[in-house]
Order: C-alpha cells, then structure tokens, then sequence
C-alpha cells in the first residue's frame, strides 16, 4: 500500500500526538460528566480508539453508520442513516467522533438527529478538518489537524473501501485512481 501513496500528510506519531492533546482537553472540559461519545463507521474506528484511551472519564461508547461518499472521491447531496445506536441520548451531552469533517453535510445530519433526540448538548471532536471542502455553515469543537482541500486516505478513511488500515493518512497517487 505504501508504494501507492504520494505524499504522507500526518504520521502515526503527529496523530499520536494529537489524541493526547485533545484527549487531555476533553478530560478536563467535560471533568464529572459522563458523555456519550459517538463514534462515526467505518472512518472514525482507529480515531475513536486512539483518542479515547487519552480520555480519563467515564464515558458510554457508542458507533453510528451513515453513508455520504460511495466509495469514491466524490460526495453526493444525501446522507443515509446506515446503522442507527439503539440507547437513548435525551438529556445527555454528546461527544460526536469522526475522521474528517469535509463538506459538512454528514455532520450537520447527525447533529440534527442528535438534537431531535434531545441530546442535552453536542460536540464535535475531529482528527481532521478539512475547512475549504464546506458545502454547509458547521464547526468541529475539537480538531486534530487542518487539512488541505485534497482527497486523504488512511487511519480510517478509504478510497473505494481501501487504506483504511494504513497508520497515516496520506495522498494517494494519480495513477491509482480510477474515476
Ligand atoms: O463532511 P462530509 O463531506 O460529509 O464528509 C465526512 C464524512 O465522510 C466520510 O464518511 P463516509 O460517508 O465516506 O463513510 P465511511 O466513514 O464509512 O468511509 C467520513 O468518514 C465522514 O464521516
Ligand atoms: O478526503 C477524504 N478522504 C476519504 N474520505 C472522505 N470523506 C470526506 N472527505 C474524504
């Protein structure tokens, strides 16, 4: 996989150092709460595990599903609730986990459905933030990096289901696209 990469944007150790960073500050901001921390699949699985094991509080974990990109590179308009949590979050403060905020439009579905729930309060903590990609006015309350207005993969996000798995989030290069 590596010989597929162009250029690598954030390494195992900068994410590191970013869950530990915001893990603290999560810590203290929400000090004798107990959230619920909502972790977004499949992009946000090694994100939401990283962070949280940099997170000292009592917290229920729970994984949503929804659908935004299909597989590509690029986005469409809907967003489809793929596997919903089955726990109650009326009255309780939310902590939504993902891998990149780009266009906006998965967040602001979940924030909306989050607040129809009567979710008490909601917050966002991102590894990456991806700020020219916004279709939609939203923020994440927590971001590990800023990233430039290019298609990333690894550490959780794919490219047609792949580099998922790889430890870095990278570029890929243009001759492995295929759309
Ligand atoms: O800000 P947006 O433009 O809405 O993009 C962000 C979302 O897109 C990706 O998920 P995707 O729907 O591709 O599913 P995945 O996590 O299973 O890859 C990513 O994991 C975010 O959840
Ligand atoms: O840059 C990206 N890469 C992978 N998945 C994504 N989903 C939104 N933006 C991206």
């Amino acid at each position: 996989m590596d010989n597929d990469i162009q250029e690598v944007l954030f390494d195992q150790d900068s994410i590191h150092h970013a869950a530990v960073r915001l893990g603290k500050q999560i810590t203290k901001d929400y000090a004798g709460e107990e959230p619920v921390v909502l972790s977004v699949l499949k992009g946000a699985y090694l994100w939401t595990a990283d962070l949280l094991r940099e997170v000292d509080l009592y917290v229920k974990l729970e994984f949503i599903k929804i659908s935004s990109y299909h597989g590509g590179v690029s986005s469409t308009n809907s967003i489809s609730l793929v596997t919903d949590i089955h726990s109650d979050v009326q009255g309780r403060d939310v902590i939504i986990l993902e891998d990149i905020v780009d266009t906006g439009q998965s967040l602001l579905f979940l924030k909306k459905l989050l607040a129809e729930r009567g979710a008490k309060s909601i917050q966002v903590a991102t590894l990456l933030d991806k700020k020219e990609g916004r279709k939609v006015e939203i923020k994440a309350d927590y971001i590990g990096f800023d990233v430039r207005n290019e298609f990333v993969v690894g550490y959780g996000l794919d490219y047609k289901e792949m580099y998922r798995n790889l430890p870095y989030v990278g570029i890929l290069k243009k001759e492995v696209y295929s759309d």
